[in-house]
């Protein structure tokens, strides 16, 4: 059985949430107005399992998890929603609740373990500041527990006193995940965790951190634009578009299965024995967060669009076995998804919308 397996099969186990974000909108002010980064979003975070956050750049899923941390920057607006977490609200909690939760119940793995290392520190007593923060423990104990998290991840504990530049992109990314996880977390929030590094380095990082998952019992929320990491990774999945969560449910049935039009262009970007031609990419952009067109948010490039999407806003409608799309034309989908995955399909809604962009303005 691999790793990834028994991770499931973890997964299946306790099906509570463990983290609840319910109608969540942030949004930030800028020069130019006030960007809309999250709407209305809800999610569960499964206990003891992963989910997969995906969508591309600039579509919330950094803001989304920097609102469950707390570290939200100063001109970020929290106009609704609540993030429960064993019963408190994150939302409305005070800088020392927060500070308590925060490393010791719920902590951080983030894209570049080369900044977030102090380079005139070992890594050693970096690790060990990190559970001064929050542990008192005597200079054994300590000293026990970093050779332990080291072990874990795969790095020789003897390079405990080195400092970060004598590390490997990939032993500085194991040490980061040493110290998110030294203090026993319940969820591990990961974001890009290995986008710096090469494939193979970045496939056995994933791998250590299936392990430690069976063995710590650590839920973890995945960030990442690579659909490809999520379907190795998780058990759940969550498409985001436009700062909405617009797809959610088992990673089986929402990559098998897909019901919104965005998740089968993102689908589109897999290598597939199926296809015969190259990945299909979305064309377009997403929209400006400061503007964001009425309606369906994905309506400008999709093939699929029809007037009502234009002028109404699709809600999550459950699509059964906890898979839910926004989408108007749920009911149509499964007879599209063979339509979505042809290249002629993107290729004729990027002319019928740019025609339709030009005949606006
Ligand atoms: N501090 C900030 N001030 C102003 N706007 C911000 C700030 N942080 C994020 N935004 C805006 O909020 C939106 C969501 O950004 P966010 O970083 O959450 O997206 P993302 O999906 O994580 O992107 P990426 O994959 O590139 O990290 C974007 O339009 C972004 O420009």
């Amino acid at each position: 059985m691999t790793g990834n397996q028994n991770n499931r099969d973890a997964d299946e186990a306790d099906d509570s949430a463990l983290v609840d974000i319910t109608d969540l909108s942030i949004r930030f002010r800028t020069k130019r107005g006030m960007a809309n980064a999250l709407e209305s979003v809800s999610l569960a975070v499964p206990r003891k399992a992963s989910m997969g956050l995906v969508g591309e750049s600039g579509c919330g899923k950094s803001t989304l998890m920097k609102a469950v941390i707390g570290v939200l920057s100063e001109n970020a607006e929290v106009t609704s929603g609540s993030v429960m977490y064993n019963g408190t609200d994150l939302m409305r909690a005070d800088a020392e609740a927060l500070r308590s939760i925060r490393w010791s119940e719920i902590s951080m793995i983030t894209q570049s373990a080369l900044n977030s290392l102090n380079p005139v520190m070992t890594v050693g007593d970096q690790i060990i500041e990190a559970i001064q923060a929050h542990r008192h423990m005597s200079k054994a104990d300590l000293n026990n527990l970093v050779v332990k998290m080291l072990t874990l991840v795969g790095v020789d504990p003897r390079r405990m006193h080195d400092y970060p530049h004598q590390f490997s992109g990939g032993m500085r990314q194991r040490a980061i995940i040493a110290m998110s996880l030294v203090l026993n977390p319940e969820l591990v929030l990961a974001d890009e965790p290995t986008t710096s590094l090469d494939m193979i380095v970045q496939d056995q990082i994933f791998r250590s951190i299936r392990d430690l998952q069976v063995q710590l019992g650590f839920s973890m929320l995945l960030v990442t634009h690579d659909l490809a990491v999520v379907i190795e990774n998780c058990s759940r999945i969550a498409v985001m578009y436009a700062g909405q969560i617009v797809e959610e449910g088992s990673v089986a049935s929402v990559v098998g299965a897909p019901f919104h039009p965005y998740t089968l262009g993102l689908k589109n970007s897999l290598p597939s024995i199926e296809r015969m031609h190259e990945p299909i990419a979305i064309p377009g952009a997403p929209p400006d967060p400061i503007a964001m067109p009425p309606g369906c948010r994905f309506a400008p490039r999709c093939p699929f669009a029809i007037p009502r999407c234009r002028e109404q806003r699709p809600n999550l409608e459950q699509m059964g076995d906890g898979h839910a799309s926004a989408c108007h034309r749920n009911a149509d989908m499964p007879g599209l998804r063979m339509e979505a995955a042809e290249f002629s399909t993107w290729a004729r809604a990027s002319e019928t919308n740019h025609a339709s962009q030009e005949s606006i303005s």
